[in-house]
């Protein structure tokens, strides 16, 4: 079966490589020329463990292949994804933009019976209008049906959890499409769960906003021990061990950040709006989350005797790490928080950069995390990379001015960090 995976971006690549690793014929399409230059010639646009070597694997072995040209396309693939993106509109909804766009260039150039599966996370009845909006361009009513496959991996982890899924999700009206795309993914061994296409929607945005909450529960419960000096990793870890809670998403933090669930929380909180139900849970959600950053800044700040005029370095501006990911990221809500506060900022990542227009003679990034120290008074660690981890803060310590860590991810031993003479603050962790 021929494949075409719409939209080149995290989604696109990795399900286009995966379903090219799974030994289907995949076409990649983008409009944007550059993004479908490079990886025609086996570069990505983005930095994903494990994607740059199955990308040259499979152009060499001519299973994916990548094209600008969208009429040749559509005519000559039968099962088409659309991965295209749905960031937020101003309003907090869904911007459908690219999704209508994909839905009517589909209907204008489809020559033949087509399965359009929209793997993009979509509001709740978006698939429904999609088969309006593909009907309204044709030409000519060949048939086709819509089926809903929402995507479930995580950045930084992508091709793993693409190959070693929970569950797939399809939503169908139509049994014989659904029981094709199920058959794309035989060779996986992931539970198949068929189900409408507006239950599929929902299900994509109900489990981000679970996932959401599980964080800023314990972030605004991290804020209670703080005061009550009680490590919250010390909480969270025992709750964890309790299966009916689990482990996962328990780690406190600046908050969470992403293309997905700042965006997808907002989108599902306006659904609910539309329909004049509240969300109240998914509101104080959002809220903690938009507050968790400042709430922990300003007790740090206290520790540190002000902000003002004294170097302080940023450690990890990714949202999270093994990504250079920057879309709602907590690392940048700081920097600009610290540049108001008169703070002189040094700027270490592994792999992202900071975007030009945050960069001044006040804030400048620096290749090597030693640089990055040279004279700072204070530290704030946003992403957990490994280098971060398992750097050696003994030797560190001689770059430093001052020695005031501040861990926002709670990612190092404070203990240790403490027996090392540096003043050691975390997240509701003393
Ligand atoms: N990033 C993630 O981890 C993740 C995980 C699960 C689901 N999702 C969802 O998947 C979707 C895609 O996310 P992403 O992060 O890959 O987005 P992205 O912004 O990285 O990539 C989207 C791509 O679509 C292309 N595009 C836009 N309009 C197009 C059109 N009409 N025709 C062809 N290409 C077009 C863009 O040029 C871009 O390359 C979103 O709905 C997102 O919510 C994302
Ligand atoms: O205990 C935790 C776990 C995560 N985070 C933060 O939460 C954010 C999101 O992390 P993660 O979920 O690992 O990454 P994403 O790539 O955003 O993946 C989420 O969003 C995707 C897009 O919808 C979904 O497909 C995934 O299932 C869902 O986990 C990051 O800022 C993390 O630092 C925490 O603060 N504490």
């Amino acid at each position: 079966m021929n494949i075409l995976i719409v939209g080149m971006g995290y989604v696109g690549v990795t399900t286009g490589l995966v379903f090219a690793e799974l030994g289907w014929n995949v076409t990649g399409l983008d409009t944007d020329t550059m993004k479908i230059q490079e990886l025609s010639e086996g570069k990505l646009s983005f930095y994903e463990p494990g994607l740059d070597l199955l990308l040259v694997k499979h152009l060499a072995s001519q299973q994916i292949r990548f094209t600008t040209s969208l009429a040749t396309a559509i005519r000559d693939n039968s099962v088409i994804f659309l991965c295209v993106g749905t960031p937020s509109d101003k309003d907090g909804s869904a911007d459908l933009q690219a999704i209508r766009g994909a839905a009517k260039s589909i209907g204008t150039y489809m020559n033949d019976y087509k399965i359009i599966t929209v793997k993009s996370t979509v509001p709740i009845e978006t698939n429904r209008k999609m088969v309006d909006w593909i009907k309204e361009s044709q030409n000519h009513p060949y048939p086709f049906d819509v089926v809903s496959n929402p995507e479930f991996l995580r950045e930084g982890s992508a091709l793993y959890d693409s190959l070693n899924p929970d569950r797939i999700i399809i939503g169908s009206d139509n049994e014989q499409a659904a029981n094709v795309i199920a058959s794309l993914y035989a060779k996986l061994t992931a539970p198949i769960f068929k189900t409408t296409p507006k239950t599929a929607e929902m299900i994509k945005y109900a489990s981000n906003a679970f996932l959401a909450a599980k964080i800023s529960y314990v972030n605004e419960l991290s804020r209670l021990c703080e005061t009550l000096e009680i490590n919250v990793s010390d909480v969270t870890t025992a709750m964890g061990m309790d299966h009916r809670i689990g482990p996962h998403f328990l780690r406190a933090g600046i908050g969470y950040g992403g293309s997905c669930f700042p965006k997808d929380s907002k989108a599902l909180l306006f659904t609910a709006k539309e329909q004049k139900i509240e969300l109240r849970i998914l509101e104080k959600v959002i809220d903690i989350n938009d507050t968790q950053s400042t709430h922990f800044l300003n007790i740090w700040e206290q520790k540190l005797g002000g902000f003002n005029h004294k170097t302080v370095a940023i450690l990890g501006i990714s949202f999270k790490p093994d990504t250079d990911d920057l879309r709602e990221a907590p690392s940048i809500s700081i920097i600009q928080q610290l540049r108001t506060k008169q703070a002189n900022l040094r700027v270490h990542d592994p792999v992202a950069k900071l975007p030009a227009a945050l960069l001044s003679k006040k804030v400048q990034q620096f290749d090597t995390i030693e640089m990055t120290l040279q004279q700072c008074d204070a530290i704030i660690l946003c992403s957990e990379w490994k280098d971060y981890i398992g750097a050696d803060w003994a030797k560190l310590r001689a770059s430093l001015n001052d020695f005031f860590i501040f861990d926002g991810r709670n990612m190092l031993n404070g203990k240790e960090m403490k027996d090392l003479g540096y003043y050691y603050f975390g997240i509701g962790n003393r």
